[in-house]
C-alpha cells in the first residue's frame, strides 16, 4: 500500500495539468493488451503503473476499473485508465469523464458480428456533453489477423463522420506494437494543439 501510495504521489507531483486518457471498447477488443503494449514496448517508456481501483480524488472508483497506468509519448504524459466493459456498467463511464482529455476506442477489427455494438457504446460515450472537447484515437486493432477489416471499413461501420469531436482511425496490432506510435503521435499532436489554443 505503501509503495502504491508512493506511486501515485510521483506521478501526480509536479505537474501542473494531468492528460487523462479514457480507454474503452468491448470486451476481448484488446485494451489490457494495448496498455501493456504501449507501456512496455518500444514505442513508448513507462513512468509508473500504479494499480487497482485507485479513487480519483474523492469519489470511490466505479466497479470495472481493470488499470490505470502512466505512459510517456515524447513530451506528453498520458495516464491511461483500462476500465473492464459490462453493458449494465456503461453509467459508470460518466465518473471518469471529469478531466478526461481524451478517449481511447479500442476496436476489434476482426469481430464483425460486434462492431454494431462498439458503434453503439462509442456513439454513447462521445455523445455524452461531458466529453465534448476531447479528441478520440479509435485503434483498429488486431491488423496482424488475416480476416481484419481495414482502418477505413471500421471507420465506416463506426460512422465515426458522426461524432463532434476530432477522431483519427489508427490500424493497429497491440501484439505486435504496428501502428501505435502513430496514434499516440496523432494523439499528442491534438492535445498539444489545444495547450496552444488556450494559450
Ligand atoms: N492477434 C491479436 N490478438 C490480440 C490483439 N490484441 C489483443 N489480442 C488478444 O485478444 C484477447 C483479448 O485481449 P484483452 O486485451 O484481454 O481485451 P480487453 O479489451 O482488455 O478485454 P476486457 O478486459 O474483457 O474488456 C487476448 O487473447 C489478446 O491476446 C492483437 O492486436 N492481435
Ligand atoms: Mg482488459
Amino acid at each position: 500500500m505503501g509503495q502504491l501510495l508512493s506511486g501515485i504521489l510521483s506521478v501526480f507531483s509536479g505537474r501542473k495539468e494531468e492528460t487523462r486518457v479514457l480507454m474503452v471498447g468491448l470486451d476481448y477488443a484488446g485494451k489490457t493488451t494495448m496498455l501493456y503494449r504501449l507501456k512496455s514496448g518500444a514505442v513508448v517508456t513507462t513512468i509508473a503503473t500504479i494499480g487497482i481501483g485507485i479513487p480519483w480524488r474523492d469519489r470511490a472508483s466505479p466497479p470495472g476499473l481493470t488499470a490505470l497506468s502512466v505512459v510517456q509519448y515524447g513530451p506528453v504524459s498520458f495516464t491511461v485508465w483500462d476500465v473492464g466493459y459490462q453493458s449494465q456498467t456503461l453509467p459508470l463511464y460518466r465518473h471518469y469523464y471529469e478531466m478526461t482529455s481524451a478517449i481511447m476506442f479500442i476496436v476489434d477489427s476482426t469481430d464483425v458480428a460486434r462492431i454494431d455494438e462498439a458503434r453503439n457504446v462509442m456513439a454513447r460515450v462521445c455523445g455524452d456533453n461531458d466529453l465534448r472537447d476531447v479528441a478520440v484515437l479509435v485503434f483498429a486493432n488486431k491488423q496482424d489477423k488475416p480476416d481484419a477489416l481495414s482502418a477505413d471499413a471500421v471507420a465506416d461501420r463506426l460512422e465515426v463522420g458522426k461524432l463532434m469531436q476530432p477522431v483519427h482511425v489508427q490500424a493497429a496490432s497491440a501484439v505486435t506494437g504496428d501502428g501505435l506510435e502513430e496514434g499516440m503521435a496523432w494523439l499528442a499532436a491534438v492535445l498539444g494543439e489545444k495547450e496552444r489554443a488556450k494559450g
